[in-house]
Formats: C-alpha cells, sequence, structure tokens
C-alpha cells in the first residue's frame, strides 16, 4: 500500500475531489475551484520532488482531476491509476510537457492540459536577462567586486560583447523564441537568424517594419533571414538562444559538432529544457574556449548539473525560474486549476490556445471552457464557440 502523504483540505465536502502536487502562487485558482463545488487537496509533503508512489497515494481510490508539475513523471502508472479513481483531467503547471507520456493519457481518456501564453513575455525576459549577463560578464564582475578585488578602473576589466549590429539566432521560433528575438531586435537593434520548422511570419514582418522605421529615422535597418537548417544559425549568429519544445527530434540539439561550428566568442543561451543541449559536451566546449559564453536556466539532469559546469567563469547558471514573475506563476496555477475544472464540468476547449487572456483577468469570471488541452483532438473534445 502506498504510504500517505500530507495535504491540506479545502471546501471538504465539495463534489469534485481535485488534487493539486504542489502549493502554487495565489489564491484565485483556490478560489475558482472551490467556487465550483469542489474538494481541493494540495499536497504539503515537504519534498521538493514527488515520486510516482507519492502521487499514487495522493490519487488514492477516487479522484476527478489532478494537477501536477513539470518534474513529475506521468506515464503509464499514473494516467491507469487515476482512470480507475474516476478521474477524466490532469494539467501540467507549465507550458511544456516532456513529463507527460500523452499517448498513455490518450490510451485512459484523460485529457492533458498545459499553460501557454502566460508564461511568454516571462520567459524571453529571463532569456534576454541571460544573455546580457553572458554578454556584459555580470556575474563575474559581481563576484569580483564582493570578493574585493576591485582597486580601480582599467582598460581591459571584464571586456564583453556589444549586441547592437550583431546577429542573434533564434532556434524555436514559437511564442518564447518569438518574444525574445523582438525584445533583442528592438532593444538593441540586432539582427535576426532563425530556424524553425515553421514560417514566424509575424515574427519577420515585425522586423521588417521596425527596419523600415530605422532607416526612416537615419539609423542603420535590421534585417532578418529564415535559415535553411539549424546549423546556418549556429554558424553566423553571435548570440543565439534556444527555444524548442523537448522532444525526439531537439534531444541534443547542440552537440559537440554543433558547438564546434559556432564562432569562437558566441553566446548560447538555454531557456528550453535541459537536454536540448549535450551538457557534457558543452561543458568541455567551455572549457576549452574561455571566450565562448553562456546563460542556462535549464540542465540536462536536473537538479544536477553535469560535473565541471559550477566551475565555468564564462557559464550563468540560475534554477529554470525563467516563468517565475508573480503574475506569470499565479496566472500558470489559473490555467491549470481551469483546465481540470473545465473538463470535469464538461465543458469545450478553448478555441485558440494562445490568446488565454480571458482567463486572467482576476476582475471578472473565466469563460466556461478549458484554456489548453493537448490532446483534445484525439480525445474528440468540443471547441468552444465562445
Ligand atoms: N525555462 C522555463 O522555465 C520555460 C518556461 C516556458 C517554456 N519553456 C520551454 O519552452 C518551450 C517552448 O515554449 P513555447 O510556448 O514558445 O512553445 P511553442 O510551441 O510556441 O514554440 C516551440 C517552437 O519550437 C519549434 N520546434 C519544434 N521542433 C523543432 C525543431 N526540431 N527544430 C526547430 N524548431 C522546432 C516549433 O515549431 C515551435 O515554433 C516549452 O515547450 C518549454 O519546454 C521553458
Ligand atoms: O514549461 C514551462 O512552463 C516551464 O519550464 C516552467 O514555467
Amino acid at each position: 500500500m502506498a504510504k500517505p502523504v500530507q495535504i491540506e483540505v479545502w471546501n471538504p465536502n465539495g463534489k469534485y475531489r481535485v488534487v493539486s502536487t504542489k502549493s502554487m502562487p495565489g489564491t484565485r485558482w483556490i478560489n475558482l475551484l472551490i467556487e465550483q463545488d469542489c474538494r481541493l487537496e494540495i499536497c504539503t509533503e515537504k519534498k521538493t520532488i514527488l515520486s510516482v508512489e507519492d502521487i499514487l497515494a495522493l490519487i488514492g481510490d477516487r479522484c476527478d482531476g489532478v494537477i501536477g508539475q513539470l518534474t513529475e513523471d506521468w506515464g503509464e502508472t499514473l494516467f491507469s491509476a487515476l482512470s480507475r479513481a474516476g478521474g477524466k483531467a490532469f494539467s501540467n503547471m507549465a507550458v511544456g510537457y516532456n513529463n507527460v507520456d500523452v499517448e498513455a493519457a490518450n490510451k485512459y481518456g484523460v485529457a492533458v492540459g498545459n499553460t501557454p501564453g502566460v508564461l511568454t513575455e516571462t520567459t524571453a525576459e529571463l532569456a534576454a536577462s541571460l544573455s546580457l549577463a553572458a554578454a556584459r560578464r555580470i556575474v563575474e564582475a559581481d563576484e569580483f567586486m564582493r570578493a574585493g578585488k576591485y582597486e580601480g578602473w582599467l582598460p581591459h576589466l571584464f571586456v564583453g560583447n556589444l549586441l547592437k549590429g550583431q546577429t542573434v539566432g533564434v532556434i524555436g521560433a514559437g511564442r518564447i523564441g518569438s518574444a525574445y528575438a523582438r525584445m533583442m531586435i528592438e532593444g538593441f537593434k540586432m539582427n535576426l537568424i532563425y530556424y524553425d520548422l515553421y514560417q514566424a511570419t509575424r515574427l519577420e514582418k515585425f522586423v521588417t517594419a521596425y527596419g523600415q522605421f530605422l532607416k526612416a529615422s537615419g539609423e542603420q535597418p535590421v534585417t532578418w533571414k529564415r535559415a535553411a537548417s539549424m546549423e546556418e544559425v549556429l554558424r553566423e549568429a553571435d548570440v543565439i538562444s534556444l527555444h524548442p519544445i523537448l522532444d525526439k527530434t531537439t534531444y541534443h540539439l547542440v552537440n559537440k559538432e554543433r558547438l564546434a561550428m559556432m564562432k569562437k566568442e558566441a553566446i548560447l543561451v538555454n531557456c528550453s529544457r535541459g537536454p536540448v543541449i549535450d551538457e557534457v559536451a558543452l561543458v568541455e566546449h567551455l572549457r576549452e574556449n574561455p571566450m565562448f559564453r553562456v546563460g542556462l536556466d535549464v540542465f540536462e539532469d536536473e537538479p544536477y548539473m553535469k560535473p565541471g559546469l559550477a566551475d565555468m567563469k564564462n557559464a550563468v547558471v540560475v534554477p529554470h525560474i525563467a516563468s517565475a514573475s508573480k503574475w506569470t506563476r499565479e496566472g500558470m496555477a489559473t490555467l491549470a486549476a481551469l483546465n481540470v475544472l473545465g473538463k470535469i464540468k464538461g465543458y469545450p476547449v478553448w478555441g485558440n490556445p494562445n490568446s488565454v487572456d480571458v482567463f486572467l483577468n482576476e476582475n471578472s469570471q473565466p469563460p466556461a471552457a478549458c484554456p489548453s488541452i493537448i490532446n483534445s483532438k484525439t480525445l474528440g473534445l468540443p471547441v468552444s464557440k465562445l
């Protein structure tokens, strides 16, 4: 029998039993669930990553839906248990869902939700922060200052890279990749080269229009190019930021051979998922190329770093905080809760998961719809006409 885990209960007499594997920011998501007759159980176990056994104990014999986290392994075992307990809904509190076996969810008829859009700008801002921190050696300089090593201004002290007029490369120009590109182009007047399986038409139009504006103002216009291959981006760009989803096609997308194609003084930023980079090869590359710098929010074996990475002065590392702004994290909690609630109540699926703001307005009731269900087509779920 599974070992019991500690929980906090809201609205004990609610008709539907919803479990959240973690406490999440804000209270709106809690209120939305309990107003709609849910008994909410929030896991309060003092353990950062719950095991499959812990989650089995949380699901128990009767459970209508679960809100879970990207650190959890949602596969056959959990979806079959949720289905046996009568559950039909699961939502990740994340846009990425590489921790979820969607085929297993399909097999048990469980809807899988995610939280797109609400974290786009916040995540892009962190990617921009890491780009700047790496380019201007902020962390190294901060450590130097605190260590009392500063003896006065020197011509060579912490010389870094100027971004203006250089080329920013984006791999995966979806929601976040495009938002990041706009920040770097508009903020630092960088030229763009991108690689994606699909054309980023809106982004291209933005760069064209901004280029025309700069030209009309007597400034050097910015340019864009859609690369035919990822290698082209690696060879040409000065700053490269990775924003694809993690799947079989993007695992170790940046490996030893591809690192070797990059400019010796290039900057590589990763705010997507750790396994998109071969981290062992990256450590070796950082060691051999001291002018090459990285900004990393995600790691191959989170929460661990590969041996040697922590010692690299040319790496800026932060603990998977790209979506960590208050507004975003509260919004993610709301979207995840509404995905689960909507499925339990039999609501249709929102028509456009790229436009979920209407669910995030604190001053109005959210639409009667699930904001974003990944497997809605496979499960044949109806689409909202709202
Ligand atoms: N670090 C964080 O905290 C954080 C926060 C949010 C999202 N993420 C990650 O970022 C990812 C992207 O989020 P999004 O909202 O921009 O998703 P999105 O679906 O809008 O964009 C992903 C893009 O990657 C492209 N792509 C897929 N396979 C590719 C390949 N082989 N080569 C090149 N491009 C490819 C897609 O065509 C798409 O345009 C998420 O899946 C998640 O893993 C991380
Ligand atoms: O995929 C996601 O949403 C992030 O990794 C956490 O915000």
